[in-house]
């Protein structure tokens, strides 16, 4: 079928974003922190409960309010998306036109719920091919269908086709006429919704999936279905073929290592995930961009899942992204990276044309469309003089105004570079702790090696070891691999940002404005600093996080030796080492899911390195437990009662809640008589002069992190989204 496509009007649109908040999980004991109000606006209050009126007035809280062209809260099926949000974009599939929905979100926000949903609640996919099949039966004219349908995964950066049994490494094509596609793709012929659903079963059970912290069944990959209708229309003079394309994606979730606890293929696949999606946040930025100065270049090419989104993104398409949150507080700053892009992606045009392509055409058609062709060419040409003009002008000769949006288009390219090398670096990071975790096990698998060959006959636990043995050694060399690619990507970013730097600095010893672009300039490195700070606290993050780990293992460990609570005091006391938390050490040791709803208090709850202190929980173990703590980014004291662990009472500097709260807090002294004077409220100490490290209570290196870790942890780090 010739595949010339007539000259039709072209419509410029906007993407369609919508925001479906889901439930709270069972599993999930944190607050709700998120209000869906009038359909359209979405509001994230702050985590912190500890803000106050003034703190809200006075504009110190993190709450966030966005709006967006649909919000969905918590209650909505996915048939309340589809009908307010979707349906209209369907329809115009079976009538040539392009359409895409993608779901984006970070892990466990219910990306697959919302794509494919469930029986009670069956969702986009599913609905849409409904859609799709009924209006092709109701249509009243002699045009025939044919309805096709191809499905694929994005994982590790290789298209695999979801409708193959056993399917291999597919490749991406440009294809002049088509645009980009697959080869090798299967595209099956389907007559009814039911067979499709059918395929999309059978696909989706062929998705690699895993379990991680965040979401028992993760979805690794990125999934694109896609449905082509063509209509065949047969006239008196000429038949022409309308075909339309409907894509339907749903991503893999964004996640940060330290929430997945994974390591290994699981974290390697995290990164991966984060590449590409940080690709895709890269180009939102960059169309969110173009259409204030038509400037921006979209690097579409620096993934799959970028190229095969292209025509959704600013093609001839009708988009809409679905953005799923999670309305949990620990998953605020997720929520806010997520709602920030979808934010952004507002911004992103498209242009929607009809697909015509022509069969019998008349010679005078063929004419009529070489000509307009010809326009077209000749329009790209002078477009093309024009913008190689601008780029060889000397900021010298630009105007003031031109200079400064020119300088500040620059300085955000600048930031962008900046958290890019920021996430790559933390990726390497997170490799090379996963590699020293690997290293250990190895040497640990050596010395069992040898000790079972030296006592074992058949040789059978020798055999397990070794098998294990090269799983590590794999996992090393993979990961090696892995990580020799993101310091090729370093180098690259960090030759950009050199470029930058130079464009930015020529501009400012060439402009006569210099204070000012200097100031900006400025503002940008401080703006730079700071992200660079978060990394830092990101890093530090992840430590506390491996802490944590060892810290449970470690307990699991003692538990596992039958000791009692009495014995294991008795034992702690006879080497000097004061337990601080019985009851908290033990829960921690003995459930996981524990460790994730209290993961707040736990983290609190530990003393802390400046002002150093002794907290008396040790004095009152079971019921009465008490642990007083402090938030180290909000300067604030909590009185928590682990009876009900979810009950945060604020003290407050002038006045306590009650006597009790007084009584207990001035029961905090330290070990040696002194005491601290300290208010609750305040955050630095007045008598406390030792330091944490000095506490006899935190004694470190008697048993590790085991009894007392330093965590202190402000859950920081922008991790793409
Ligand atoms: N609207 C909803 N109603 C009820 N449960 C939901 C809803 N949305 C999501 N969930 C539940 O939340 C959990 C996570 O959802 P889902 O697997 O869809 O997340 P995801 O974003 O696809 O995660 P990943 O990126 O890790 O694959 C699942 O247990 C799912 O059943």
């Amino acid at each position: 079928m010739p595949s010339i496509r007539a000259p039709a009007t072209k419509k410029t649109t906007t993407l369609t974003v919508a925001v479906k908040c889901r439930p709270l999980t069972e599993k999930e004991r944190g607050r709700d922190i998120v209000r869906v109000s009038n359909d359209k606006e979405v509001v994230i209050l702050d985590p912190d409960l500890s803000k106050d009126y003034l703190d809200r007035i006075q504009n110190r809280t993190k709450e966030r309010r966005y709006t967006f062209d649909y919000a969905f809260a918590p209650d909505s099926k996915n048939v309340d998306v589809y009908e307010r949000s979707i349906s209209s974009t369907i329809s115009g599939v079976v009538h040539g036109l392009n359409a895409t929905v993608f779901a984006y979100g970070s892990t466990g926000s219910g990306k697959t719920y919302t794509m494919v949903g469930t029986e009670g609640d069956p969702g986009l996919m599913v609905l849409s091919l409904h859609t799709i099949f009924n209006l092709l039966k109701n249509d009243k004219s002699s045009d025939v269908f044919e309805v096709t349908c191809s499905y694929l995964e994005v994982y590790n950066e290789v298209i695999y086709d979801l409708l193959e049994k056993s399917s291999g490494h597919l490749e991406l094509r440009e294809d002049p006429e088509q645009g980009i596609t697959v080869a090798g793709l299967r595209c099956i012929k389907v007559n009814s919704a039911d067979k499709i659903l059918e395929l999309l079963k059978v696909g989706n059970s062929r998705r690699k999936t895993d379990s991680t912290d965040a979401n028992e069944t993760s979805s690794r990959s990125h999934a694109v279905l896609e449905i082509t209708v063509l209509r065949k229309q047969k006239r008196k003079y000429r038949s022409q073929v309308i075909r339309g394309k409907l894509a339907l994606v749903d991503l893999a979730g964004s996640e940060r290592a330290s929430e997945t606890n994974s390591g290994g293929k699981k974290l390697r696949d995290g990164a991966n995930i984060n590449r590409s999606l940080l690709a895709l946040a890269n180009c939102i930025n960059a169309l969110g961009k173009q259409h204030k100065k038509g400037l921006a270049y979209v690097p579409y090419r620096n993934s799959k899942l970028t190229r095969i989104l292209k025509v959704g993104l600013s093609g001839n398409s009708q988009t809409v992204m679905i953005a799923t949150i999670s309305p949990a507080d620990n998953q605020y700053h997720h929520t806010v990276n997520t709602l920030k892009y979808a934010d952004r992606a507002k911004e992103i045009k498209t242009h929607i044309q009809k697909n015509i392509g022509t069969v019998d055409t008349h010679v005078s058609d063929y004419q009529r469309m070489i000509d307009s062709l010809q326009t077209e060419v000749s329009q790209l040409k002078t477009q093309l003089a024009e913008k190689e003009n601008q780029l060889n002008t000397k900021p010298t000769e630009r105007s003031v105004d031109d200079e400064l949006s020119w300088l500040n288009i620059l300085s955000q390219e600048t930031s962008e570079n900046v958290q890019e090398r920021i996430n790559l670096q933390k990726a390497v990071f997170e490799l090379e702790e996963t590699n020293l975790r690997n290293r250990t096990e190895l040497q640990h698998l050596d010395d069992g090696i040898a000790k079972q060959q030296a006592i074992e006959n058949d040789g059978t636990v020798v055999q397990a070891l070794m098998l294990r043995r090269q799983l590590v050694l794999d996992n090393i060399r993979d990961n090696d691999e892995t990580g020799v690619i993101y310091q090729k990507e370093i180098e690259a970013n960090e030759k950009r940002r050199c470029q930058l730097q130079e464009m930015i600095d020529e501009a400012i010893s060439n402009n006569a404005n210099k204070t000012y672009l200097r100031i900006l300039s400025q503002y940008r490195l401080l703006g730079m600093t700071n992200t660079e700070l978060q990394f830092e606290m990101a890093l530090r993050d992840q430590v506390i996080h491996n802490q944590r780990e060892t810290q449970r293992n470690l307990w699991s460990l003692l538990m596992g030796l039958g000791l009692d609570e009495k014995q294991l005091l008795k034992l702690a006391a006879k080497q000097g080492i004061t337990i601080e938390d019985w009851t908290m050490a033990t829960q921690l040791s003995m459930t996981d899911s524990w460790k994730t709803a209290h993961e707040r208090s736990t983290r609190v709850s530990q003393p802390h390195a400046n002002p150093s202190r002794t907290f008396p929980q040790h004095q009152e173990y079971g019921e009465t437990a008490h642990t007083y703590c402090r938030e180290e980014h909000h300067s604030s004291y909590y009185f928590m009662s682990h009876n009900s662990p979810s009950t945060y009472t604020k003290l407050t500097r002038t006045s306590y809640s009650s006597p009790q709260q007084k009584d207990e807090w001035n029961k905090i002294s330290h070990e040696d008589g002194t005491s601290c004077s300290e208010d609750p409220c305040m955050s630095t100490s007045v008598n406390c002069n030792r330091t944490y490290e000095q506490s006899s209570v935190v004694n470190v290196s008697k048993i590790g992190s085991v009894l007392s870790a330093k965590t202190s942890v402000s859950q920081v780090g922008n991790w793409p989204v």
